[in-house]
């Protein structure tokens, strides 16, 4: 069983005196830079000039500057900028001030991986990552909580690459949930996988394709929703407290003989073997090539699918019930 690094692993210590720039208030940056601001820890926030969020991140008490002046101040720099433009970003306005024993962190190995990113040799490079949407690494830490995460060193200039990369993980909440040794080869290729195969790109189409086929036969939308979507939820929940197992003893052995019955017809074995072309494409770098060239032209596939994809009347379905979803919510 691989190491799992929790709180008594890591020293906060370490960081105290040293200034955190956290490059970008999105989905991580607004959580991890206010997780370790929380920490007692010495925090800047980078971002563009003319960013939107400028107002917000002041507003939640952090210290903004621009990317180049957060960079020049830091001794850690974690870039938490969309992986498509982080290369750009790290060569104009970060790496003029990557000096000798400054510490990079990333929260997703792709720029490191696919060769988007080359730091100099005499700085650390780790990589923290929350194996969580941002907004969920956030709500749990001001819960007391905080979710899983992943750990990566790719360079240790200093020697204390691990233990700086342990402190940091516990400074955003990882270490209260727990932390595993990874490497950046092995989370970009993972992640992206996930995200494609499972997580997104499979659970989505899936969801989209079961409520298009209630839909078209007749049933009314709103069946098809609870049926597809928000039931969903309550199956991965399960799935997520105490596995299949766990969930098909509480589901009723109809669905159970229906599930062992019919799922591998519907994930067949040709399916299985497009996953492992996926997999492929993101292992030879097909993908990555792919992605950052669609950003290169402005993304005209992502924006036209998206677009497409907005306007699914299941969009508009989960906006009508989404009153009902709020049960989930603890009650005042
Ligand atoms: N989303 C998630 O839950 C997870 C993300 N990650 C990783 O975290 C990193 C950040 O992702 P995420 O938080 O989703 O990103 P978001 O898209 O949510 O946020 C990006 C941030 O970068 C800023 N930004 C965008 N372009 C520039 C630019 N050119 N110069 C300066 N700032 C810029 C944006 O502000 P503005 O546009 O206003 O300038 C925004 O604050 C990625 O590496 C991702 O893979 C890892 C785990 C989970
Ligand atoms: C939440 C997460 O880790 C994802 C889905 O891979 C991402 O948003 O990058």
């Amino acid at each position: 069983m691989a190491k799992i690094y929790y709180d008594a692993d890591a020293d906060l210590g370490i960081l105290q005196g040293k200034t955190i720039a956290v490059m970008g208030w999105g989905s991580q940056g607004h959580a991890q830079s206010q997780n370790l601001k929380e920490s007692g820890l010495d925090v800047i926030v980078g971002l563009r000039k003319d960013s939107s969020r400028w107002k917000e991140a002041e507003a939640a008490g952090l210290k903004v500057a621009t990317v180049a002046e957060a960079a020049e101040k830091a001794d850690i720099i974690q870039i938490l900028l969309p992986d498509e433009f982080q290369s750009k970003v790290y060569n104009q306005e970060i790496k003029p001030f990557v000096k000798a024993g400054k510490v990079l962190v990333f929260s997703h190995g792709f720029n490191i991986h696919f060769g988007q990113i080359v730091p100099p040799k005499d700085v650390d490079v780790i990589m923290v990552a929350p194996k969580s949407p941002g907004h969920l690494v956030r709500r749990t830490y001001t819960e007391g909580a905080g979710v899983p995460g992943l750990i990566a060193v790719h360079q240790d200039a200093t020697g204390n690459a691990k233990q700086i990369g342990l402190a940091y993980a516990k400074g955003i909440g990882c270490t209260r949930a727990g932390v595993l040794d990874t490497t950046f080869k092995e989370e970009t290729e993972t992640d992206l996988f996930g995200e494609q195969v499972v997580l997104c790109g499979g659970v989505t189409e899936l969801v989209r394709a079961g409520f298009d086929t209630l839909v078209e036969a007749g049933y009314q939308p709103e069946s098809a929703y609870f049926e597809c979507l928000h039931e969903l939820k309550l199956i991965v929940d399960l799935m997520y407290e105490g596995g299949i197992s766990w969930m098909r003893y509480s589901i009723s052995d109809t669905a159970q003989y229906g599930d062992m019955m019919i799922g591998r017809r519907i994930i067949t074995e040709e399916t299985r073997k497009e996953m492992k072309k996926v997999l492929t494409e993101i292992q030879d770098g097909t993908f990555a090539n792919r992605w950052l060239l669609e950003n290169q032209i402005n993304r005209p596939v992502f924006n036209a699918t998206a677009r497409r994809d907005e306007e699914h009347q299941i969009e508009k379905v989960g906006e009508e019930l989404r009153g009902m979803m709020k049960w989930l919510k603890k009650r005042k």
